[in-house]
């Protein structure tokens, strides 16, 4: 489902931001993408999305070689991988409805598609009330609530979090996990980045390390791991 061959990235300052990567995530799997800050897990996340292109290797989404698709193809992999991430980024002047329309409008789902589908992914994430609510209107996790429909609303094979619960208090973060685990549970594949070392080592899923851009460590049913310091919060 997502395979990387020999990934590197170096950006244009000299940064070498992951070198060698080898990985394999198969169908269905959750897998949690854990290394200190500058590690590289936000440079993988933007490879995969092609926000970024490696500077040597292949990037496999669901077979296809993305290093090789023109950016103007771009759009047919957005709708193969779903993102969220920490700072939720809903569109400030749409409602919660529209925003997940919107997803659904740009990649041509037709409209009355929409119409049937919006309400259900609202009761799917317990939001059906909120529906014409503005994000400013809404808690932190409820506005992630939002991202996460948003980001299934095309049902993506595979959904990329980068640090999903980063600006979430505890309770809230759990929400979230159940939520996400949820989605796991019907088949999509996940790969979070997180620096949340009490879910990783609570959850027990697949941990991938990365430091330095080396993947250090790879383990089924694996934790956070004591090599990595807690991130300092500066808000
Ligand atoms: N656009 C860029 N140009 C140059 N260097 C970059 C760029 N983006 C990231 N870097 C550098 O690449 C390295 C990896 O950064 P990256 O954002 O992938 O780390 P991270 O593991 O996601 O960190 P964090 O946990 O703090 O989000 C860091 O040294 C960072 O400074």
């Amino acid at each position: 489902m997502i395979k990387l061959i020999n990934v590197s990235k170096e950006y244009k300052n000299g940064v070498k931001a992951l070198s060698n990567i080898d990985l394999n995530i198969k169908k269905g799997e959750f897998v949690y993408l854990v290394g200190s800050s500058g590690a590289g897990k936000s440079t993988l996340v933007k490879l995969l999305l092609k926000e970024e292109e490696p500077t040597e290797g292949q990037i496999y989404l669901n077979q296809m070689d993305i290093t090789k698709v023109r950016n103007r193809k771009v759009p047919y992999i957005r709708r193969n991988i779903g993102v969220v991430f920490q700072d939720f980024r809903l569109l400030p002047n749409k409602t919660v409805y529209e925003n997940i329309a919107f997803a659904m409008e740009i990649v041509g789902v037709p409209s009355k598609e929409i119409r049937r589908k919006v309400p259900s992914i609202l009761s799917l994430v317990d939001l059906s009330r909120k529906s014409s609510s503005f994000p400013d209107q809404l808690s932190g996790g409820e506005q992630q609530r939002v991202a996460i429909a948003r980001a299934i609303a095309n049902n993506p094979p595979i959904l990329l979090a980068d640090e999903p619960t980063g600006n979430l208090d505890p309770d809230t973060a759990w929400e979230i996990m159940k939520l996400l685990s949820d989605i796991n549970g019907g088949g999509t594949t996940i790969l979070m980045a997180t620096h949340a070392r009490e879910i990783v080592n609570t959850m027990r899923k697949r941990v991938i390390a990365i430091q330095e851009g080396v993947i250090v460590r790879d383990e089924e049913k694996g934790g956070y791991g004591d090599e990595i310091p807690d991130v300092q919060k500066y808000y």
